[in-house]
């Protein structure tokens, strides 16, 4: 099993960010992230940012799963929030004393704005500072996270490049890079295969090909995600308070203006299913279905060629 690379140069860092024949994952330890890191505790924040209300997954299993749908979705007033999620277990719950918590703060208007810190939490914002690995016009979103201890969340890729920083709390981390996403069972952006650590090889066999890329990110750690890499980073025995920076690595024009989770497929590749799915639509029509269904698999061993092809040209 790789580990995730370390290193403690920040010019290091920014090299790897903008270098293209580099952009693997890394943990960036000794950065300043500011006062946070002192100051963020649970009475701290909940005097600072209040009665605030936000929503949360509230799961009775330390797994949470997107697929198979183990939770609820909650609002709380922020400070009940992280001083339920800094206890294990709680007098007030919705489903068990030991319920899990995770937040994952989303605009004011939920449907409509995207996550930033300064915005929706400015009272605390100028306590954290995130490592220039980009230039400023890149940024999309800035998104505070809150979780309560040894809880997972499921493992999935985004669209944007990001920085994860580590405020309180210790989390394990668990990557793969984008081509193993032929052994991730992949549903949209998330995998079927919820217990990364102990995989069902029975349901899952392709995922003994997968590479496992483990680290560890304590507090005062930045962790650089890729786009497209898979994550699935799970706190471990304290509750957890992280940052997390999106931004635009391509042309800003390839990226949904809209895209609220920065999950969103880039607008080149949306646009070749819209037109697939189109072209698809008047095969059926048009054909009887024994040359429907003689065709579909056709155009199969068109893209597995084109794939082989393509492998092919990169590997060059
Ligand atoms: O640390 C976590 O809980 C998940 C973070 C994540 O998925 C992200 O920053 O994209
Ligand atoms: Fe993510």
């Amino acid at each position: 099993m790789p580990t995730i690379y370390e290193t403690d140069s920040l010019d290091e860092a920014i090299d790897i960010v903008q270098d293209e024949n580099k952009r693997y994952p890394f943990i960036l330890h000794k950065f300043d992230i500011g006062a946070c890191q002192e100051k963020w505790t649970s009475d701290y924040l909940a005097s600072k940012i209040g009665s605030k209300p936000v929503r949360i997954h509230v799961s009775q299993d330390d797994m949470m799963d997107f697929v198979r749908k183990n939770f609820t979705y909650e609002t709380l007033p922020f400070n009940k929030l992280i001083h339920r999620c800094a206890r294990t277990t709680n007098d007030e719950y919705f489903v068990s004393p030991d319920e899990h918590y995770y937040f994952r703060a989303l605009g004011d208007n939920q449907r409509t704005d995207i996550a930033n810190i300064e915005k929706h939490f400015p009272s605390i914002a100028n306590d954290i500072k995130y490592p220039p690995l980009f230039s400023p016009e890149k940024f999309f979103s800035s998104v505070f996270r809150i979780g309560s201890a040894n809880t997972q969340l499921w493992t999935h890729y985004d669209i944007m490049d990001n920085v994860l920083i580590q405020v309180h709390g210790t989390k394990r981390l668990i990557m793969f890079k984008p081509s193993d996403i032929d052994y991730l069972y992949i549903d949209g952006d998330k995998s079927l295969v919820n217990n990364i650590e102990q995989p069902d090889f029975d349901t899952y066999p392709l995922v003994r090909h997968a590479t496992y890329y483990t680290g560890t990110l304590q507090s005062g750690d930045c962790l650089f995600i890729p786009a497209l890499w898979f994550h699935n980073i799970k706190s471990l025995d304290t509750y957890s308070i992280s940052l997390n920076v999106f931004w635009r690595h391509l042309n800003i024009g390839f990226y949904e203006p809209q895209d609220l989770y920065g999950n969103k497929d880039l607008i080149p590749f949306s646009r070749t299913i819209g037109q697939l799915a189109k072209s698809l639509n008047e095969l059926d029509k048009q054909l009887p279905p024994v040359y429907v269904d003689f065709y579909i698999k056709r155009l199969r061993c068109y893209l597995d060629n084109y794939i082989k092809e393509y492998e092919k040209k990169i590997e060059n």
